[in-house]
């Protein structure tokens, strides 16, 4: 598979795409920012870690070993070594490609590795297969970002994306997330005598956002459960921006249901993605999705990676789970969820700018494809449950 995507990407050049500012809307108690493009992303992630004062929590799914990557290992050990304490964790799986040197930290840092394999003798555990997938970086107790960005140069300047930043209480729900993570892998993944992370709990409640988390270990996956509950509910729109969109037939049901009675369904898709065949498995899905009434939107030109949503212009999501089953209900995710009509209203106007640079997918134009792009679809329709 990555052979194949390789050769697609062979020679190509990337190409500009529209961006909007990092824009704040006030949510509870709280602020939200949201991003939609890499650089002024990454600067304000280092500028935080830059200006920690106690704490930074650093937990990543892909941290490629190139100038961005470095960058950021620079301002965390740098952190570190000023007195800090630096809490990393990425996934061994994702980062196999990384050179050994990279992954090499000074001993100033803490930095936990989740195991490509993590099950041990326990062959047959499910609970143990999921992947690290999560995007998390927090500072001190008052800023936290979290979204659907690695780090990486490619994503800084090249891929569309969406992350937010966090302050208020919802921030203590993040700094929960990375230590019930770190609490639950530390012992066998760094030394023996190393304490827990221990949290003291938030004084207050944040009522208009929660911190959705997958967690497999303790078999719990609440966020398919979100995206369910309000793609039910909405009466009006269903905004989805997606990176890869291979649903279990529930979802395809729930998104069909809605534009059945009414509701603007809209599906914002990459053109082509930076794995083919995730591409393939999902265009299966889009005949019985326009049959509907769903309006399928394919973004072109650069890879759209961003996993959001907005119903009714009220709820949203910003977040790390993609729509397939091994985020849903497979990996380690975090999504924040909110119900909250300025921030709401912020990521449908970045869904308009997106929808803007996408090329709209029409019934006819899609009942007219080759035999040969039908037969592939049918063909990799069994591999469905495993994605
Ligand atoms: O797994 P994601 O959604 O962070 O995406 C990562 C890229 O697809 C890696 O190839």
């Amino acid at each position: 598979m990555s052979l194949v995507d390789s050769y697609r990407r062979r020679g190509k050049r990337p190409k500009p795409f529209p961006t909007r500012d990092p824009e704040t809307v006030a949510v509870g108690e709280g602020e939200v920012t949201t991003y939609t493009y890499g650089r002024d992303l990454y600067d304000d992630m280092l500028a935080a870690i830059d200006g920690a004062q106690r704490q930074v929590l650093f937990e990543t799914y892909i941290w490629k070993g190139d100038a961005t990557g470095e960058r950021f290992k620079q301002a965390l050990a740098a952190a570190a070594d000023r007195g800090v304490e630096v809490y990393c964790i990425y996934d061994g799986f994702a980062n196999l490609v990384v050179a050994p040197p990279f992954k090499r930290f000074p001993s100033s840092m803490k930095v936990l590795r989740y195991p490509v394999y993590a099950a041990g003798w326990r062959f047959f555990d499910l609970r143990r297969y999921g992947r690290d997938h999560r995007k998390i970086l927090v500072v001190d107790d008052h800023t936290g970002f979290i979204g659907g960005y690695n780090i990486g140069s490619a994503y800084e300047t090249e891929w569309r994306d969406t992350h937010v930043r966090v302050t208020g209480p919802a921030v203590w729900d993040l700094k929960r997330a990375f230590a019930d993570f770190w609490n639950l892998n530390r012992r066998r993944r760094l030394r023996g005598s190393e304490r827990p992370l221990l949290l003291e709990t938030a004084s207050t409640w944040e009522p208009s956002i929660r911190i959705q988390r997958n967690i497999p270990r303790l078999w719990v996956f609440p966020i398919r459960g979100m995206y369910l509950e309000a793609i039910n509910r909405a009466s009006r729109n269903v905004w989805l921006t997606q990176a890869y969109f291979l649903p279990d037939q529930d979802f395809v049901d729930a998104l069909r249901d809605a534009a059945r009675r009414g509701v603007d369904v809209r599906l914002l898709l990459p053109l082509k993605s930076n794995h083919i065949v995730a591409d393939w498995i999902s265009r299966g899905y889009f005949s019985q999705l326009l049959d509907a009434g769903v309006r399928v939107l394919r973004y072109r030109d650069a890879m759209v990676h961003a996993k959001t949503a907005t119903v009714d212009g009220t709820w949203c999501t910003v977040g790390t789970a993609n729509i397939d089953r091994l985020s849903l209900q497979g990996n380690y995710e975090i999504n924040l969820e909110a119900i909250d009509q300025e921030l709401a209203k912020q990521l449908e106007e970045i869904f308009l700018v997106d929808q803007s640079h996408c090329l709209e997918l029409t019934s006819g134009e899609w009942e007219a494809r080759d035999l040969h792009r039908k037969f592939t679809e049918a063909f990799l329709k069994p591999l469905r449950p495993l994605l």
